[in-house]
């Protein structure tokens, strides 16, 4: 059999939130009732144009080149609804309403889960799926986007979230018997899939790409290699359903070496995986005849422009595979970097010139997979001069200052264990009793007030100019103050100055910190419509001025209460930026360590009693293959200890983990010896908190009793209940009382009305203690 022709040149997808946030303000917009269905309809049929229109300007040309990977809110959440696996809650529901009821809940339903996208920072909503759930082809956006596209002039490849990743990512609903496993599902949701390929090829479309980044995770409930069997057994099925697109089934993220000779005895045409997982077969007997690789040569996830040379020997190492044609690609989905570099303009004239040959956003990947493809079709000779550029480009990188620091350097070399090392808690915790004089179970929060509009105006204006800097710090310290009052007037017990000086607990540092870059425009979508800018790490990191100190003492001035000092973690301020790829990430950690630990030192000698260091993405880059997760932790545990390690035995260091299960890492979690912990639990009901006890963790730990993510107000009852559960599993004197996480995307109603109520919850349990 000749295997169908598959585009030489392909990205696995694009980003969907606009360059200018389209998207974001057009969702927002109906949310808000300023426009309505049918205008936000049109905002999203005009977004997927513009990007085709785009993708096609920049090179891909060929017919099923450019996928159709737009997402109203989240991929998951479009197979949720294309599969009307839709939880009983939301029952009556339809079209926009159903969506977004989804996403973010209603005044009768909460909303799904929302958890890490394998080890990114990008969210989706969590499935519920139960042996009753209904599954079948319910909705037929794919399908209509596709003919909208072809209508418009485009010959795009519909692009779903595979069957096995869908049902590995989904949880069991409430009330399924314990025995039940979401894959269970898996003959159903195959049959649904079957009748959508049949489908899309009535509505003529060659190619369709299924993603199955579930193949390459040892980090889910299922073992991989029953993910594998039984997309071996789906895929079997789906290459049997005639007539059908070609199909292309991507495996990004980990590495999809074991899933490879499974899925090429499949019948589908075409796979994807990291080029250099692919080359390692060349010799291995596992047969390629009869499929197409599309090979991701292009890293998807990191903005460094590419070193061609290195590109094209890992493609020239698949020929002895390629029988079936080898196309080039990304390593994933294009949705997790900016769209163009050339928008940005930064301050430092050096930098800038730097920064603009140094980095590939979307755009410029797409050009450099084009550029590869026309190597790999038309001879290596002709893209000669491309490949010698992008080699000039790494060589005058690794030279420019700023790049390699000596100071750095030495310092880093000389850290040895005992800079990681505090003494024994046991020493530590009466100290910190006797010098904070706290009640028991005292009453907290984890950083961040609400980020009203009128701060996030206030700070856009300073930035354009309008107000002066005197301007942009009143508002900020008359923020504080409120903050500060309003805990004391709710008598938390340890306070916060509410974060309100800060864009983003990255971004914040990164400005602040040699080493770093910061964007204008490069928006990147964390979950719906809430974006980041990822913060570009491209240099040795120093420290040459203090980051929070003024705002702590600040905060501290106004209250006898005590203000901790908060600080975002290098394992954090790494996984939410993009990171240099010339050095160990190791190293770069310790760098941001040593910095960051110039910081604790400077808070503490301030009086800052508390400081709070944050690392909600510890769990989030933990590696996807089991057998790199010993290694990562060392450096990941390491460089929080260096940071925090400087803290004298009576300054209580405080850490918060969230938006993760924790199970995995328990034995990390404890390994930071932090003092305090706190950690989501509200939406799992205080599970960890078991697993913590028989683990023997001994220290002090805020299991979150607020769902943040919702707007709902728990009652004084319900956090009872939470805080009875948390000292019914840990001793008393160890819980604190706290949210799962900050506040800053919450609204000041509900925040006050919660925190009433969560200290008199904490009251009323204090009350009963013996
Ligand atoms: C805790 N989380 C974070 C993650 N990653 C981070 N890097 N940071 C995080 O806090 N990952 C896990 C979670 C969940 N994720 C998020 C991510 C993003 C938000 C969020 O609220 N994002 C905001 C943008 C935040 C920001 O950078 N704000 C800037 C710019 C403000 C802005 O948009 N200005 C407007 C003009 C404003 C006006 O005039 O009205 C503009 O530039 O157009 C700032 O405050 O200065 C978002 O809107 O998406 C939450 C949780
Ligand atoms: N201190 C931060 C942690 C978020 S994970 C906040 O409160 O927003
Ligand atoms: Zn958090």
């Amino acid at each position: 059999m000749t295997s169908p022709r598959f585009p030489s040149a392909t990205i696995l997808g694009y980003p969907r939130i606009g360059p200018s946030r389209e998207l974001k303000r057009a969702v927002e917009s109906y949310w808000a009732g300023k426009i309505d269905a049918d205008e936000l309809r049109s905002a999203e049929r005009g977004l997927r144009l513009a990007s085709y229109k785009r993708l096609r300007e920049l090179g891909l040309t060929e017919a099923a080149s450019i996928p159709e990977s737009f997402s109203l809110y989240d991929q998951v959440l479009d197979v949720t609804v294309l599969l009307g696996a839709i939880p009983e809650r939301f029952a009556g529901r339809t079209g926009y309403d159903l969506y977004f009821s989804l996403a973010r809940g209603n005044d009768t339903a909460p909303p799904q889960e929302m958890t890490k996208w394998f080890d990114t920072n990008y969210h989706y909503l969590v499935p519920e799926i139960g042996p009753e759930t209904p599954i079948g082809l319910a909705d037929r956006g794919v399908v209509e986007r596709f003919a909208e596209a072809r209508e418009a002039g485009f010959d795009v490849r519909p692009t779903l979230v595979g069957p096995v990743t869908y049902l590995a990512l989904a949880k069991a609903a409430d009330g399924a018997p314990a025995e039940f496993s979401p894959l269970d599902r898996l003959d159903d949701v195959v049959d649904a899939y079957a009748e959508l390929l049949g489908e899309l090829a009535a509505a003529g479309a060659e190619w369709v790409q299924f993603d199955e980044p579930a193949l390459t995770s040892d980090n889910l409930p299922a073992a991989r290699s029953d993910l594998i069997a039984a997309a071996f057994r789906a895929w079997q099925q789906l290459a049997a359903v005639d007539p059908r697109p070609n199909i292309l089934v991507t495996t990004p993220y980990g590495d999809a070496s074991q899933a490879i000779p499974a899925l090429t005895q499949t019948g589908v045409e075409a796979i994807h995986a990291a080029a250099g997982q692919l080359a390692p077969f060349a010799g291995s007997g596992v047969d390629f005849s009869e499929v197409v690789l599309v090979a991701g040569v292009i890293d998807g996830r990191n903005i460094w422009t590419a070193d061609l040379g290195r590109a094209e020997r890992s493609l020239q190492a698949l020929e002895p595979l390629g029988a079936a044609g080898v196309s080039v690609s990304t390593t994933t989905s294009l949705q997790h970097v900016p769209y163009n570099t050339e928008v940005e303009k930064w301050d430092d004239p050096e930098l800038d010139a730097n920064l603009h040959e140094w980095l590939a956003f979307a755009d410029q990947k797409v050009r450099e997979v084009v550029v590869l493809a026309a190597g790999l079709t038309e001879g290596w000779g002709t893209i000669a001069d491309e490949v010698r550029r992008s080699e000039d480009i790494l060589a005058r990188r690794s030279r420019s200052a700023g790049v390699v620091r000596e100071d750095v350097r030495d310092r880093v070399a000389a850290v040895d264990e005992s800079l990681r090392t505090r003494v024994e808690y046991a020493e530590r915790e009466p100290k910190q009793r006797e010098r904070l004089g706290l009640p028991p179970l005292p009453t907290t929060t984890i950083g961040s007030f609400p980020q009203t509009p009128q701060i996030r105006k206030t700070r856009a204006a300073f930035n354009r100019g309008e107000i002066d800097e005197a301007g942009y710090l009143e508002a900020i310290r008359a923020e504080i103050a409120d903050v500060i009052a309003l805990q004391e007037g709710l008598d938390v017990d340890v306070l916060v100055h509410g974060e309100p000086e800060r864009n983003d607990m990255v971004q914040y540092f990164a400005e602040l910190l040699e080493g770093f870059a910061v964007t204008s425009q490069g928006w990147v979508q964390s979950y719906g419509t809430r974006c980041t800018r990822p913060s570009i790490l491209w240099g040795d990191v120093a420290r040459t001025k203090p980051l929070t100190t003024e705002w702590t003492a600040y905060a501290q001035s106004l209250t006898d209460r005590p203000v901790k000092g908060m600080l975002t973690g290098p394992v954090t301020i790494l996984a939410w930026s993009f990171v240099r790829d010339d050095l160990p990430i190791a190293q770069v950690a310790d760098q941001v360590a040593l910095a960051l630990r110039d910081e604790i030192a400077d808070l503490q000698a301030g009086g800052a009693a508390i400081i709070q260091v944050d690392e909600p993405a510890l769990r989030e880059r933990l590696p996807l293959a089991e057998e790199e997760h010993e290694a990562y932790l060392a450096w990941a545990v390491g460089s929080f200890r260096l940071a925090t390690a400087v803290a004298e035995p009576s300054t209580q260091i405080h850490t918060h983990l969230c938006y993760s299960e924790f199970g995995q890492i328990i034995d990390a979690i404890d390994a930071l010896d932090a003092d305090v912990t706190s950690i989501e639990a509200a939406r799992s009901r205080m599970e960890i908190l078991p697993e913590l006890a028989e683990h023997g963790y001994v220290r002090g730990i805020g299991p979150g009793v607020w769902d943040i993510h919702s707007p709902r107000v728990p009652s004084t009852e319900e956090l009872t209940e939470l805080i009875e559960a948390a000292v019914a599993a840990i001793p008393a004197s160890r819980v604190w009382v706290n949210p799962d996480c900050g506040l800053k995307t919450r609204a000041y109603p509900e925040t006050k009305a919660t925190l009433e109520n969560l200290v008199s919850a904490a009251k009323a349990v204090r009350g009963r203690l013996s």
